[in-house]
């Protein structure tokens, strides 16, 4: 596997220009299976988890091609409502392919997902939510077989607001006879997208971004071409490398109205934001302030895709702060790295107890996760040494060559091939 070797102790500095969002990409590809003919997705970013959607939509018989930023996909010859279980095991986001099979052909065979080991990610409320519909579905071990001739509208009240369950009920409901209401919905940004994109097609959604969420069924959808909204988790990550690294960045093609919570943490931390449109500038020339308490929660509150990486500058900041992760009860596996960096983290069930240390050192770490994988990097560049981040293949699911991204900002980092242990060029 590639790993980061990062010389640290540089402020960030620049500006980038901010990559599409994964997680709307990824259920906006998954609902193009309800409709008929090819449609172009623009603003898609370069990761793994897209190469792995793009491989499941050909195995189900599309016909798929990134150029660029850009998906073209013609899901005309789709012939095939199973998904082989390698290429389900590969990421939770395949789960997304689950409504629309079953919208499309009456019956969708599937496995357990697979994904970066954060918790336990059951998906029983999408399954519940699916018999809502008029699904029956049987387990058989990993296996999943769902069916359901014609979904019907149905009231679907969720026990939790899950991002994924809305919307793999809201891709099923569309083609459904009749209304279909999602109480207790998520609310997060991408769900939104994915209204705006489905209703582009012809679809009948009202209510992405409430937690309460109308689809009327409608009989078919017309292709239509579609760009991703921007990827607020890697704006957010940015912001924080740059206030850890005590640097100044713009930041290019953002939207803040989708981080305002992590923009309040960071101001109380005492870095500096400053917003114009879709431009922001983060500034953080002295050491951060401890946060007494950060809590993750659904959206529009602190995001979990954030708090590993908030918690390095926590790490560095001036005081005692404490993170509480409620979302994923497995979140937490950048501690055990962090504190080999010098940091001092205690955990409490799910609570982080973050005494803040003046500085951290390089140290030969292993991104564990996604996101963990992100904080770690940030660590890095802050971090007065070398360091050295390996299993890299888990942060490229979701950013689009980090160590590109990153040295457009100044950063001393380069990417080493695990095939010939050779520095990778960036192209
Ligand atoms: C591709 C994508 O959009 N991924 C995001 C999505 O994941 P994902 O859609 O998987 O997250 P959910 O909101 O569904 O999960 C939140 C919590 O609910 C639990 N749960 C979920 C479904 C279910 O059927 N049963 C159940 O118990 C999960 O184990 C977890 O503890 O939202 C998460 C929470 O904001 C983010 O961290 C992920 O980046
Ligand atoms: C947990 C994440 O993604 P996924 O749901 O795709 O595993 C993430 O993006 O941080």
């Amino acid at each position: 596997m590639d790993k980061l070797v990062i010389e640290g102790g540089k402020p960030l500095s620049g500006t980038v220009a901010i990559q599409g969002a994964k997680n709307a990409a990824l259920p906006i590809l998954a609902a193009s299976m309800l409709v008929n003919g090819t449609v172009i997705i623009d603003h898609v970013p370069d990761l793994l988890d897209i190469d792995v959607m793009l491989d499941i939509l050909r195995d189900l018989g599309c016909r798929a091609e990134q150029i660029g930023p850009s998906v073209i996909l013609d899901t005309a010859s789709a012939d095939s409502c199973h998904i082989p279980e390698w290429l389900m095991g590969q990421m939770r986001s395949s789960i997304f392919l689950m409504g629309p099979l079953l919208a499309r052909f009456g019956r969708v065979e599937i496995y357990q997902p697979g994904g970066c080991a954060i918790g336990e990610r059951k998906i029983d409320i999408h399954l519940r939510g699916l018999q809502s519909l008029g699904a029956v579905i049987e387990e058989d071990g990993n296996r999943i077989v769902c069916r359901a001739a014609k979904l019907k509208g149905a009231d679907v009240h969720l026990d939790f607001p899950s991002v994924g369950a809305t919307e793999n009920i809201m891709m099923a409901a569309v083609l459904a006879e009749g209304i279909t209401t999602i109480s207790n919905a998520a609310r997060e940004p991408e769900i939104q997208d994915l209204q705006h994109f489905l209703n582009l097609m012809g679809a009948n959604i009202i209510g992405a971004g409430t937690d309460t969420i109308t689809v009327e069924g409608v009989r078919s959808l017309v292709p239509c071409r579609y760009r991703i909204i921007p990827d607020r988790i890697v704006t957010g990550t940015l912001m924080v490398a740059a206030a850890a690294t005590r640097g100044s960045i713009t930041l290019q093609n953002a939207n803040p109205s989708h981080l305002t919570s992590l923009i309040h943490v960071l101001r109380r931390a005492g870095v500096q934001v400053t917003v114009d449109g879709d431009i922001m500038k983060v500034g953080g020339a002295s050491r951060p302030k401890a946060v007494e308490r950060v809590v993750t929660s659904p959206y529009p509150a602190f995001p979990t895709d954030l708090q590993s990486q908030v918690m390095v500058l926590l790490a560095l900041a001036d005081g005692v702060s404490v993170m509480k992760e409620t979302i994923f009860e497995g979140r937490f596996k950048h501690v055990d790295e962090l504190t080999r960096m010098g940091a001092d983290i205690r955990v409490d069930l799910n609570s982080a107890v973050i005494r803040g240390v003046p500085r951290l050192y390089g140290a030969t770490v292993e991104a564990t996760d996604l996101r963990a994988g992100a904080a770690l990097v940030i660590a890095g560049l802050a971090a007065q040494g070398k360091t050295v981040v390996e299993q890299v293949h888990r942060i490229d699911r979701g950013y689009d060559r980090i160590e590109t991204m990153l040295g457009r900002l100044g950063a001393r980092i380069s990417r080493y091939s695990s095939v010939s242990n050779n520095r990778v060029v960036p192209g």
